[in-house]
């Protein structure tokens, strides 16, 4: 059994069973237009335990996206396995919850009713909806928004919106497509601690993708470098950081700027290709 862990989670009030360990073995992905066809993910093989945060980085068009994609079952393999606690994947999931770098918010409902979507579609009863998405609202700082627009909010509300949307319906697992790449450093910074802080208190399996290697070792156990295009696993690094620590002091940290420069030796390998480095 995959389960690490039952508790009562004192933010959420959820008891959560800790699951959510995916599984991938040799996975290919295809795109097939009719005039052409793009190998976008090679014979790719992965492990990640439930409660894991794995980040993902790679040279661009390496298959990132679609590698979380087809974990989001968005898309079909062409090959290979995606399971979630030993079950194949069978297309999109209430147990997957995707957070997008674009936030992917609905215009015409409010910041309630955005976060109240998921548990609509989950058939929960409309006033167990607005505690538990009253409780995510405030979790995120969103008191007092409750009515407005997405229109209404800056990039970063968006983004807590977003993300109380997705973590209402108490996915075991959270797809994160860069989701603070369109943000400034110091809102992205903040909903980095924003994230820390919910995955330590909800135990969920993140899979999180990214183009920044400092971010990825900041807020990682795993950080996935993959090949350039066509993209396959080349290397996974364990990051071991004090997580009891300030964030000055974890950057300033001697493990931190170690394994960032090895992961941005791995990766520049892959964007570029024949400096020797
Ligand atoms: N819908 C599609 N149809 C055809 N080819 C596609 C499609 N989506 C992606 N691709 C191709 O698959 C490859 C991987 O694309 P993907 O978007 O997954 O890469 P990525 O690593 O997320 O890129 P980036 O870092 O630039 O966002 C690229 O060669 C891309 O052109």
């Amino acid at each position: 059994m995959n389960i690490r862990a039952k508790r009562k989670n004192s933010t959420t009030g959820y008891t959560n069973m800790i699951e959510g360990k995916v599984t991938i073995s040799g996975l290919e992905k295809v795109y097939d237009t009719g005039d052409e066809r793009t190998k976008a993910i090679d014979d790719l093989s992965l492990e990640v335990p439930s409660g894991e945060f794995l980040s993902v980085v790679g040279p661009s068009g390496c298959g990132k996206s679609t590698l979380l994609y087809l974990i989001a079952g968005f898309l079909d393999e062409s090959d290979g396995t995606i399971a979630v606690d030993g079950n194949a994947i069978n297309g999109p999931g209430t147990d997957r919850g995707v957070v997008f770098q674009d936030y992917a918010l609905f215009p015409w409902r409010t910041v309630m009713g955005n976060v109240t979507y998921g548990l609509e579609q989950k058939g929960i009863d409309k006033e167990e909806r607005q505690t538990t998405a009253q409780r995510f609202i405030n979790m995120m700082d969103l008191d007092g928004f409750e009515d407005k627009y997405p229109k209404e909010l800056s990039g970063g509300m968006k983004q807590r919106v977003s993300l109380a949307r997705t973590l209402a319906y108490d996915p075991k697992i959270l797809l994160m497509d860069e989701p603070f790449g369109a943000l400034d450093q110091p809102l992205r910074e903040s909903l980095q601690e924003h994230l820390l802080d919910i995955w330590r208190d909800v135990e969920k399996t993140v899979i999180f993708i990214t183009h920044d290697v400092e971010e990825a070792v900041y807020l990682s156990e795993q950080v996935m470098v993959m090949t350039r295009h066509p993209g396959t696993k080349k290397e996974i690094f364990d990051i071991d950081l004090d997580r009891s620590e300030s964030r000055e002091d974890v950057i300033l940290s001697e493990e931190y700027t170690d394994m960032r420069k090895q992961v941005w030796q791995s990766l520049r390998e892959e964007t570029n290709p024949n400096t020797g480095n």
